[in-house]
């Protein structure tokens, strides 16, 4: 991105551990920045340095090399309360909110600006309103840390990070222990939130398929300790994506932008054809089933996959007759005869 200046720039940074003496590098020579109104993941397997990373762009753990620079300043130099009026850290599982109502959670993040008595002052209460709204967490506030869901309690973490009004916005794994409809509520939310007040935000996932739809930009951390940075459709078409993530018996569809479980087909060859929608979940179940597909009708066997008035059917035609069946339960089961 050219032209606009970063909330946060990394310049030569190397993360890792220093301790007795040993020096373990994760990463080295990283040049990331983030800029206003993005949202960011930050993706790569277990154990190649997500948390690491955070925890240095955070100042929680220090850099063994290089820059990190929030605005014009430098990370390092920075003091604990400047800092905090700069950046919000929302490390979902870790941090221990005790019996405090959201309310209060959520007021907690006004501490930099309201020092240790903790009055608030109207722009206080305007920028917790605000968070409250933008989160839409209004009927949890008078709940207990304890009598919120995990996706409650994340929106309130979310909440308080908003209600500390910093460019930077860093999350530590925020949709962990959601399930799906939550996960992709509360990416949503995130993305949103880039946008409409023009934050910066990095969050660090699992979720593949939810970062490639809804971030702006991806950082790929691979296991040799590389990064690609980039917009995800960038990085799935010059294949990025895929070898930051594969292993044996996976394999990545750029098509569709989905992994696929590697399964040794089998001597049969099927033809499918017809409605595309019938094709593609037939294909799937046909290739766990351990079936070779074919791209040319002159097959061992061909199926023709309709959709009429809501009826489904298969006609399967080869070694000299044709049957139809009426769910994929009945095509797999009729395919295994032959
Ligand atoms: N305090 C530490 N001292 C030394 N090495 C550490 C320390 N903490 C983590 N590591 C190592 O650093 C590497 C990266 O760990 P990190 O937790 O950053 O990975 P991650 O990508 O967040 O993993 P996950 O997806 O499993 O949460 C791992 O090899 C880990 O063993």
């Amino acid at each position: 991105m050219t032209g606009v200046q970063p909330y946060l720039a990394t310049e030569q940074l190397t993360i890792g551990y220093r301790s007795k003496g040993l020096t373990k590098v994760i990463s080295s020579n990283l040049n990331l920045a983030l800029h206003p109104g993005n949202l960011v993941c930050l993706l790569g397997s277990n154990g190649s340095g997500k948390s690491t990373l955070m925890r240095t762009l955070a100042g929680l753990q220090p850099a063994l090399d290089g820059n990190i620079k929030i605005g014009q300043k430098l990370l390092a130099e920075l003091p604990p309360e400047e800092l905090a009026r700069k950046l919000s850290l929302v490390l979902t599982e870790r941090i221990e909110v005790g019996n405090l109502t959201a309310r209060e959670i959520i007021t907690l993040g006004r501490t930099p600006y309201t020092g240790w008595l903790g009055i608030l002052n109207v722009q206080d209460r305007e920028k917790i309103d605000e968070a409250v709204s933008l989160t839409h967490v209004e009927d949890l506030l008078e709940k207990r840390a304890h009598q919120l869901s995990d996706g409650e309690r994340q929106k309130v973490m979310v909440a308080r990070a908003l209600a500390q009004d910093t460019d930077l916005i860093l999350l530590d794994e925020p949709t962990a222990h959601l399930d799906l409809p939550n996960r992709i509520e509360m990416m949503n939310l995130l993305h949103d939130l880039a946008r409409t007040t023009g934050k910066a935000i990095l969050l660090s996932t699992h979720e593949l398929d939810l970062a490639l739809q809804t971030a702006d930009y991806l950082w790929l951390l691979k296991h040799d300790g590389e990064v690609s940075a980039g917009v995800p459709e960038d990085l799935v078409l010059n294949g990025s994506f895929e070898s930051a993530f594969l292993k044996a018996g996976f394999s990545f569809d750029k098509m569709s932008g989905t992994f696929h479980v590697n399964k040794q087909s089998g001597p049969l060859t099927v033809y499918l054809e017809g409605d595309e929608l019938l094709v593609s979940w037939t294909k799937r179940a046909l290739k766990r089933a351990g079936f070779t597909l074919a791209i040319i009708a002159n097959s061992h066997l061909k199926i023709r996959a309709m959709s009429e008035n809501a009826v489904l059917s298969w006609e399967i035609e080869g070694f000299d007759k044709t049957q139809t069946v009426n769910s994929i339960e009945d095509l797999l089961h009729t395919l295994r005869q032959f």
